[in-house]
């Protein structure tokens, strides 16, 4: 029988030995479950609501205000899926920080409050304005909804094929298992997470019509991950010198205007 743990490409972290479960990690990483558990279930009521809350204003009434549930939907599902993600394919690093709710920088509660405010406000203020004629608004939202489910996907399959590779925060110290990871949607572009979640927001800011939103999120994104990723490959080179120079080399950042 063969008994060194064997890992499928991208197969779920947790089932890899078949012999791994989290309790082994416990003692070496305390986590606290029950807030993993609270978060889970905050998040899927909030997704469960927002949901409803969405189809029953566009259905009963045909208001555009079924944007401002939809922005709850949409959040929902993606800090959910950030923490499910971790917990399947890179389990060790799976804590309550990994929903990305409370670590995140707290301009994300703020800019995601004021595209509630700006969706609500020009919706009562304006009825009926559109802020980007050139499709009709039906088709506008749906490509704009097709985008958010798009970059949603491109951020998930990013963090499944980095696998263990991937961590929330920037890494400046090679960890042992920290792989180079080349392949899937890291052959297309260098940072498919960012990639997904650059255009996901933008999207999202689109489906809610914000023009204000839109811009604010382009501007801020844009200059974060263009430093971040200035610092992250910084890093990358020293772990993996010229694999990642010739990677670089080869393979573009995905972030428009970012070499
Ligand atoms: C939040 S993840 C983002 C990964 C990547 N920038 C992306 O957008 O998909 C950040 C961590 O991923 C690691 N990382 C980034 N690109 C990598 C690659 N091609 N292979 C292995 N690790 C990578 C970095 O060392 C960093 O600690």
């Amino acid at each position: 029988m063969e008994d060194t743990p064997r890992r499928r490409p991208w197969s779920p972290d947790i089932w890899s030995t078949g012999k791994e479960d989290i309790t082994a990690y416990l003692p070496h990483q305390p986590k606290s479950l029950s807030g993993i558990a609270l978060r889970s279930f905050c998040l899927g009521i909030t997704f469960a609501l927002g949901l409803a809350g969405t189809l029953a204003v566009l259905l009963a009434t045909g208001s555009p205000l079924w944007r401002l549930p939809f922005l709850l939907t949409a959040l929902s599902l993606f800090h959910f899926l950030e923490f499910w993600t971790t917990a399947a394919y890179n389990t060790r690093a799976a804590e309550v920080s990994s929903f990305l709710l409370t670590s995140n920088h707290p301009g994300w509660a703020i800019a995601n409050a004021a595209a509630l405010l700006e969706c609500l406000l020009t919706n009562l203020l304006w009825p009926g304005a559109r802020w980007l004629p050139l499709l009709p608004a039906p088709y506008w939202t749906a490509s704009a909804l097709a985008a958010a489910a798009l970059g949603q996907a491109v951020r998930s399959v990013a963090m499944v094929h980095a696998g263990r590779s991937f961590n929330h925060t920037v890494q400046y110290r090679r960890r042992s298992g920290h792989v180079l990871v080349t392949t899937g949607v890291y052959a297309w572009v260098r940072h498919p997470s960012y990639v997904g979640f650059f255009w996901w927001a933008l999207a999202v800011q689109a489906v809610m019509g914000n023009v204000l939103g839109f811009a604010a999120f382009a501007w801020v994104l844009w200059r974060f991950f263009a430093g971040r990723i200035r610092r992250e490959e910084d890093a990358l080179v020293s772990f993996f010198g010229r694999e990642y120079d010739e990677y670089r080399r080869r393979v573009p950042a995905g972030i428009p205007f970012v070499r």
